[in-house]
Formats: structure tokens, C-alpha cells, sequence
């Protein structure tokens, strides 16, 4: 039987699209054919990265919408013009998030990536559900390799990235994802070259709770770092195998693509 998921005509909506990661996902998705709402809250590079998707891909196969993901209104609401403007969704990538340890911005991280990423789940199971008129799908949920692997200068963007992984697992489980046929996987990627990652290797102050810059460095480059077209490429293997289901997927420059389920205890 065929197990892959033919990405033609398939409708995602990506949020933090406009730029880094999201903008090079939207990309590999139309590469695809398939059709892309990029959701972000930054207006001005989410129009410029509109206008140039379009060019290349399509005025119809792209659209831009504003969307703070810590706003539920404002999020929902790009559910809505995307189920208007494509006819359905089928694939919903969660990637928008941010970093920041300090006194003045960590409770930020956890709004947008904690709570954002929640109630993107959360509007992702609604809509792609068969009772509420969806047709199944697929949720990739973008946490990283610092919601596994403890990171002394992260805490916060790590305990957030490690809420994400467990979210995934639960609705895994769950029975509506059961009856919908709604896949749920969770990226955790290493360094990415993105604009994030580049205020990280800069000395960006406000991205960790400090220490020394030349460990960062030796870090960075002792782990390596993908491009946005690397990441893309294990994007797209979860999308299209339809047997990856439940699973976590590590990316990093050294060690490749490296599928795992976190093992559950026997109680
Ligand atoms: N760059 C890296 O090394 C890694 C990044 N990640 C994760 O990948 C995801 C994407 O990160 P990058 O592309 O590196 O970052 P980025 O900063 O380059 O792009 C993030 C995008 O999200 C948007 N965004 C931020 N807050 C938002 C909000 N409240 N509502 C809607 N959009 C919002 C930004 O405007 C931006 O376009 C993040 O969740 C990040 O934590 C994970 C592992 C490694
Ligand atoms: C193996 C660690 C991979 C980290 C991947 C990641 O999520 C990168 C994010 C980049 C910028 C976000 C800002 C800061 C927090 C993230 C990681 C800190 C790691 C710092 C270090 O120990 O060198």
C-alpha cells in the first residue's frame, strides 16, 4: 500500500512563516504544490516573503496573515481565512516562537512559546477534526533539541520546548486524534542558521541567562549548524510517510535526522 502523503494541492498553515525557519517550510511546502497561509506577526516581512513566494510559487498558492499567536482571536481568526481561502486544512506546522531569559522577557517566551504553541495545537485538532469539518492531517509541532537536552543558559525557552514535546505525546493518545486520522510530530532541531540563531551567536544578552560567549561559540561549533534547507527536508519526510506518527524527531548538523518515541512507563 502506499504510504505517502502526496503534498499537491494540500493546504498548510505555517505560523512564524515570514522569516527563519517557517519562511524556509512554507517554501519547501509550495516546492511540493502545495498551498500556504504564512501566519506571523511581524507585517512588514510577512508581506515582503508574501510577494516573493508568490512570484515564484503563485499568487494563489500563497497568502500572508497577521497573526500574534499569544492572541486567541487573532489566531483563530487566521484558521478561519485560511479554511475560506484554500477550502480545507491538512497540515499544520507550529514553528512560531522566540527566545529570552531575562528578568524582563522570559514569562514572554513562555506566553508565545508555551501558550502560543499550545492554542495553535489546540486550534489544529478543532480543524482538522472530521466532526468540526476538517479532514484529518497532519500537526508538526517545532520545539528543539534544548526540550531534551538540558541547557544551563535556557532554562525557560528549554522547559517551553519540553512542554511542547510532552503536549505532542498527549494528543497523540488521544481519541480524537484517533477518530480524525490527525498525524502529531515534533521537530526538535540544534542550531538552525535563522535570524534567532544568529542573535544567539552574536552575543545577543537577552536570548540566555548569560555566561561566557566563548563557550557559546565553542558550543555552536562543537554541535554544527543546519540550514533552513536541511530542516526543510526532514519537514517534508514527515509530512509525505504517512506511517511517522507519535514520533520526535532530532535534526542536527553532525548526526543527521534521528526518529525516537520517548518510552512511557508501565505503572
Ligand atoms: N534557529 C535555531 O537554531 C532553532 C530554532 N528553533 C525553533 O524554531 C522556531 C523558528 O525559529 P527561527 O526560525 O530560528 O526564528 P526566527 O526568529 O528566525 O523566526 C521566528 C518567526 O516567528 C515570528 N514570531 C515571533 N513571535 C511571534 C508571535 N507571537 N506570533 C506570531 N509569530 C511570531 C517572528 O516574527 C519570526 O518571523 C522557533 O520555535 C524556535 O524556537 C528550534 C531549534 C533551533
Ligand atoms: C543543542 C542545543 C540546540 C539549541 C537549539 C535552539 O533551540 C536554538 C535556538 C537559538 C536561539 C534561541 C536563543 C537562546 C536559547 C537557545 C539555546 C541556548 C544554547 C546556548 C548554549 O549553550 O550555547
Amino acid at each position: 500500500m502506499d504510504r505517502r502523503m502526496h503534498l499537491v494541492g494540500k493546504v498548510a498553515l505555517v505560523t512564524g512563516g515570514a522569516s527563519g525557519m517557517g519562511c524556509g517550510f512554507a517554501e519547501a511546502l509550495l516546492k511540493a504544490a502545495a498551498k500556504v497561509c504564512i501566519a506571523d506577526i511581524n507585517v512588514e516581512t510577512g508581506v515582503a516573503t508574501e510577494s516573493d513566494l508568490r512570484q515564484q510559487y503563485g499568487h494563489e498558492n500563497v497568502m500572508f496573515s497577521k497573526c500574534n499567536i499569544t492572541s486567541a482571536t487573532e489566531f483563530e481568526a487566521v484558521f478561519k481565512r485560511t479554511k475560506e481561502a484554500f477550502g480545507g486544512i491538512d497540515i499544520v506546522v507550529n514553528n512560531a516562537g522566540i527566545g529570552g531569559e531575562t528578568d524582563e522577557n522570559w514569562e514572554q517566551t513562555v506566553d508565545v512559546n508555551m501558550k502560543g504553541t499550545l492554542r495553535g495545537l489546540r486550534l489544529a485538532m478543532y480543524y482538522l477534526s472530521v466532526e468540526h469539518g476538517g479532514r484529518g492531517g497532519c500537526i508538526v509541532n517545532v520545539a528543539s533539541m534544548t526540550g531534551l537536552n538540558p541547557n544551563p543558559l535556557s532554562p525557560v525557552y528549554g522547559c517551553t520546548k519540553a512542554g511542547i514535546i510532552h503536549a505532542t505525546r498527549c494528543y497523540v493518545v488521544s481519541e480524537a486524534a484517533k477518530k480524525s486520522n490527525i498525524r502529531l510530530n515534533v521537530l526538535c532541531p540544534a542550531f538552525v542558521d535563522t535570524p534567532m540563531f544568529r542573535r544567539l551567536a552574536a552575543g545577543d544578552a537577552t536570548q540566555t541567562i548569560g555566561g561566557d560567549q566563548t563557550a557559546v561559540t565553542a558550543f555552536i561549533e562543537r554541535i554544527g549548524v543546519l540550514s533552513t534547507e536541511e530542516v526543510s527536508v526532514a519537514l517534508i519526510d514527515i509530512l509525505t510517510d504517512e506511517t511517522r506518527n507519535g514520533l520526535i524527531l532530532r535534526c542536527a548538523k553532525k548526526t543527521g535526522n534521528v526518529y525516537s518515541t520517548l518510552t512511557v512507563q508501565d505503572v
